[in-house]
């Protein structure tokens, strides 16, 4: 087996874990970031992906896992931001990761190159690193798969204009694509429960990114506090009901 299918190989069926708290949120730090990732090895996770060159760095140190590795950037003007330059991935490739994830949209990137043409380039420069396509829509993701993007992932539906956009996990991208492509699709965006993750694998994903639903704690008591606001009092008024029959 060559050194890509080996760790191809090792994602397999897997949950990777995305460590990522960007600049504001509480957790925002290279030290907490490689604590999460390496909670997250504890727990089984097969994988990390992670956000900057200094948490990539950090958590190389901290765990034995591979990491997918991406740097969020935003330029004026321009709609990518995972990875959307040379510059980033290369700020990627020294930081020690084995895979680099990129916007692999139709959207132009800063410099005014399309997908296709970044993903040569960054070929040309790394030709050793795997490079996942973040795509939103079944077109890119065809797309991208036929351009030889080594992985496929559907972690920017909802977060594109034109995509489909809803609280869920895009159930019904993951299933077209994975019947559609060659190389490994992998399930991202929403995953909040463990049977969405299941259901993701059985719907031909090759493994699942979770991300917000096990390492952001602000947006996880959020989910407790507003499900007990939403619905408190409700399970009084159905027993008193029972009562009163
Ligand atoms: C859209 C976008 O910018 N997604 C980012 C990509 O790296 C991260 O902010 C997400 O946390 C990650 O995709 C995992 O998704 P979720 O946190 O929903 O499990």
């Amino acid at each position: 087996m060559d050194v890509a299918n080996e760790l191809l190989s090792k994602l397999e069926n897997g949950l990777i874990v995305s460590c990522q708290a960007l600049e504001g949120e509480p957790l925002h730090s290279p030290f907490i970031m490689a604590k999460m990732a390496k909670a997250a090895e504890m727990g089984g996770a097969v994988a990390i992906r992670a956000n900057g060159y200094d948490d990539i760095v950090a958590i190389k140190k901290e765990v034995n896992l591979p990491v997918i590795g991406l740097v969020k950037k935003k330029y004026e003007g321009y709609a990518p931001y995972i990875t959307p330059t040379i510059e980033e991935v290369e700020q990627v490739v020294k930081a020690g990761a084995e895979i680099v994830a990129v916007d692999a949209t139709k959207s132009i990137k800063p410099g005014g190159f399309t997908t296709e043409v970044f993903l040569r380039e960054i070929k040309r420069r790394y030709p050793y690193i795997l490079v996942m396509a973040d795509i939103s829509t079944y077109e890119e993701g065809v797309k991208a798969a036929e351009i030889g993007f080594d992985l496929v992932s559907t972690t920017l539906s909802g977060y594109t204009e034109y995509s489909q956009h809803g609280d869920d996990p895009d159930f019904e991208l993951v299933e077209r694509l994975a019947k559609a492509i060659k190389v490994p699709l992998i399930a991202e965006g929403r995953i909040w429960e463990p049977r969405q993750a299941l259901e993701a694998l059985e719907k031909g994903a090759y493994a699942v990114v979770v991300g917000t639903a096990i390492t952001r704690p602000q947006e996880i008591t959020k989910r407790f506090v507003e499900f007990i606001k939403n619905n408190k009092g409700v399970n009084k008024t159905c027993k008193s009901k029972t009562a009163s029959f």
